[in-house]
């Protein structure tokens, strides 16, 4: 089944008085409770592509459907549930609430989707179930990834959009990060989409979609693709 597909998608920024085409006639499709890694160099048009996927912009032209529904024609209010209800995000920045601690951090999600996960499960899930009284500031940049992972999954969202999860992450802690993006996957049953500049996290995916000028480059179909422990980082 296709999770997500593109047709002809442009995104026109002006700047100044030029404009600028951060993804250029855009087509691909993605299938649903895979993998799919997006590499591309700076500015080649990836956070610009993972804000079109999650609802958080809209196209210049072209369509966006996501199972089934076209969420350019989204009104306001409908492409606000749609990131409520079916995104989780994993973004670098953790958006994490400092006064409130691991466990109620996660537990917040449970009032915006009536079909969350048990967010104890979740924390033990992600290996912070000894920590889940600590505050954000007792968590180190690894735990806190793993933090913000456990609350993207309880929502039990059906598409988990991560802004490269390893970028700021030693190679061990990385692994680990993206152990739990594959598990999504293959236990949860989730559409997992990465934007990254690793390729070697690429090697984990079942497919690939290269990005250049804001157009896309190729994408590969991984038959094989590795588990976390085979990559060499
Ligand atoms: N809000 C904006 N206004 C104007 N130009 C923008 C805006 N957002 C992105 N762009 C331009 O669109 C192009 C693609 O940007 P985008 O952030 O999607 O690239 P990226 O691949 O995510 O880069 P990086 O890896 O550096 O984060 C760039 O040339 C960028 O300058």
């Amino acid at each position: 089944m296709k999770a997500l597909m593109f047709e002809h998608v442009t995104k026109t920024y002006k700047v100044g008085r030029g404009f600028v085409n951060a993804l250029d006639d855009v087509s691909f499709e993605i299938e649903s409770e895979k993998v799919t890694v997006v590499l591309g160099p700076s500015g080649s048009g990836k956070s610009t592509l993972l804000n079109l996927m999650g609802g958080m912009d809209r196209p210049s032209e072209g369509k966006i459907t996501v199972f089934g529904s076209n969420i350019a024609k989204l009104s306001e209010y409908a492409l606000t549930e749609y990131r409520r209800k079916k995104i989780g995000f994993v973004f670098q920045f953790y958006n994490l609430i400092p006064s409130l601690n691991a466990l109620e951090n996660v537990s917040i999600v449970q009032k915006m989707n009536n079909q969350s996960f048990d967010p104890k499960e979740m924390i033990n899930d992600v290996g912070l179930g000894k920590r889940s009284r600590y505050f954000p500031s007792e968590l180190s940049g690894g735990e806190l990834q793993r933090l913000s992972i456990a609350r993207a999954l309880c929502k039990n969202p059906d598409i988990l959009l991560c802004d490269e999860p390893t970028g700021a992450l030693d190679s061990m802690t990385g692994q680990t990060i993206l152990k739990l993006m594959v598990k999504m996957a293959r236990k949860y049953k989730k559409t997992v989409i990465i934007v990254t500049h690793n390729a070697s996290i690429a090697l984990c995916a079942d497919s690939v979609i290269h990005l250049k000028d804001g157009k896309i480059e190729s994408i590969e179909q991984n038959k094989k693709p590795l588990t976390v422990d085979e990559v060499k980082w």
